[in-house]
């Protein structure tokens, strides 16, 4: 079966389960580990395309329930499709709505033939399914779509994350059918089955029988304790083809993406880097920095003095601190650049300690100077 995204292994780090790869899509090879900033309306909030570039990103998540809800796909299948309607002419990645529809719309009601739910928008009356959330991406155009799938809620009763996930196996196997394939995308799933070593088998071994060319891991970052998510990640990665990217849905604190990376999982996203930007709270190489802070106002010295990002290059924690009180749009888009370049940097220092066999090393360097070990 032919797949327009394919996985190249280039290298196993010796101390540890992590990997460097290559994910080679229609729209540009991305280089992994990597962290995939998150553009939910069809834009990364506050950045240009270029800006974006200028960091290296070379993926981006954006999202098929609020497509389909504003401006709708139909009108973005119009425009050319996503990447012509954003001027984003890197890969995309298009989560399938799943998610959003239990997290965000009036939640109706789930059948087997798919959710009905209120738009969080208009409260209108609307419905998916496994073959529309297909129709959706493939209006969209994204390079990889995500099956559509139930994110279970945590906690859940282990009968009813079995029942769950196995319906959530089905909607798969209905992506599979109703998927055209067109040859310039390509579809993933997406393996559930909450904290039950169990049903995580149960969701892998039916998902992989259906040989899809990437896996994500869903269900997870939902609430649980992170000792828990890593757990669950010691025993559901290894269930996955080592030829085929792996995926861990809604990850993207510095650590997780640093203990994730050493279990082996090659692509992230999450929207905390923007979103916490956005309210003056930025990632540095001391930890956290909540630059809005009233100690930061006479502060002259850069955001973080170990980043050479453009805002860290030419403006102070003072003036952020202003813009942020301000609520200057600006102070958004310089703190949003600096904590996604934050991340597309760390994801580079990972790469290199996965080269250099030494990422564990690695982890305990950044979690000291990062104040992790005191949390
Ligand atoms: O099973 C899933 N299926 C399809 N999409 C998902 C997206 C997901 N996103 C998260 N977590 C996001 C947590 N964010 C952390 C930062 O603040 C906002 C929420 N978990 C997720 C699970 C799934």
């Amino acid at each position: 079966m032919t797949a327009a995204v394919t996985y190249e292994a280039i290298k196993t780090c010796k101390q540890s389960g992590a990997r460097l790869g290559r994910v080679h899509t229609p729209h540009g090879t991305i280089e992994t580990p990597t962290f995939m900033p998150v553009g939910t309306q069809a834009t990364v909030k506050t950045m240009s395309p270029e800006e974006l570039k200028e960091m290296d990103a070379r993926i981006i998540l954006s999202n098929t329930y609020h497509l389909f809800l504003r401006p709708g796909h139909e009108l973005i299948r119009e425009a050319g499709g996503l990447h012509k309607f954003m001027n984003w002419d890197r890969a995309i990645l298009t989560d399938s709505g799943g998610f959003q529809v239990f997290s965000l719309s009036d939640m109706r009601k789930i059948t087997e033939e798919g959710v009905h739910f209120r738009s969080h928008l208009s409260g209108d009356k609307l419905f998916i399914s496994p073959e529309i959330a297909m129709e959706i991406q493939n209006a969209l155009g994204s390079d990889i779509m995500m099956a559509f799938d139930e994110c279970a809620p945590f906690p859940a009763e282990h009968d009813y994350v079995k029942k769950s996930l196995e319906r959530t196996s089905r909607w798969a196997e209905r992506c599979l059918e109703s998927h055209t394939r067109p040859a310039d995308q390509s579809l993933f799933a997406i393996i559930q089955g909450g904290m039950y070593e169990d049903l995580r088998r149960q969701s892998a071994a039916d998902l992989t029988s259906l040989d899809f060319p990437g896996y994500a891991i869903g269900g997870l970052s939902v609430g649980e304790p992170k000792h828990l998510m890593y757990d669950v990640l010691d025993y559901t990665v290894p269930l996955m083809p080592a030829n085929k990217p792996r995926y861990l849905m809604g990850v993207g604190s510095p650590d997780a993406l640093i203990e994730g990376s050493i279990r082996g999982i090659d692509m992230f996203d999450c929207v905390l880097p923007t979103r916490i930007a956005r309210n003056g709270t930025t990632m540095t190489s001391q930890g956290r920095l909540v630059v809005r802070n009233a100690q930061y106002a006479n502060d002259f010295g850069p955001l973080d003095p170990e980043c050479d990002c453009y805002t860290c290059r030419n403006y102070s924690r003072a003036y952020l601190r202003h813009l942020i009180k301000a609520d200057e749009t600006f102070g958004l888009r310089l703190t949003t650049y600096h904590n996604l370049y934050f991340l597309q940097n760390l994801m580079k220092n990972v790469r290199q300690a996965i080269m250099d066999d030494r990422l564990l090393d690695f982890r305990d360097e950044f979690f000291e100077q990062y104040g992790l070990f005191n949390n």
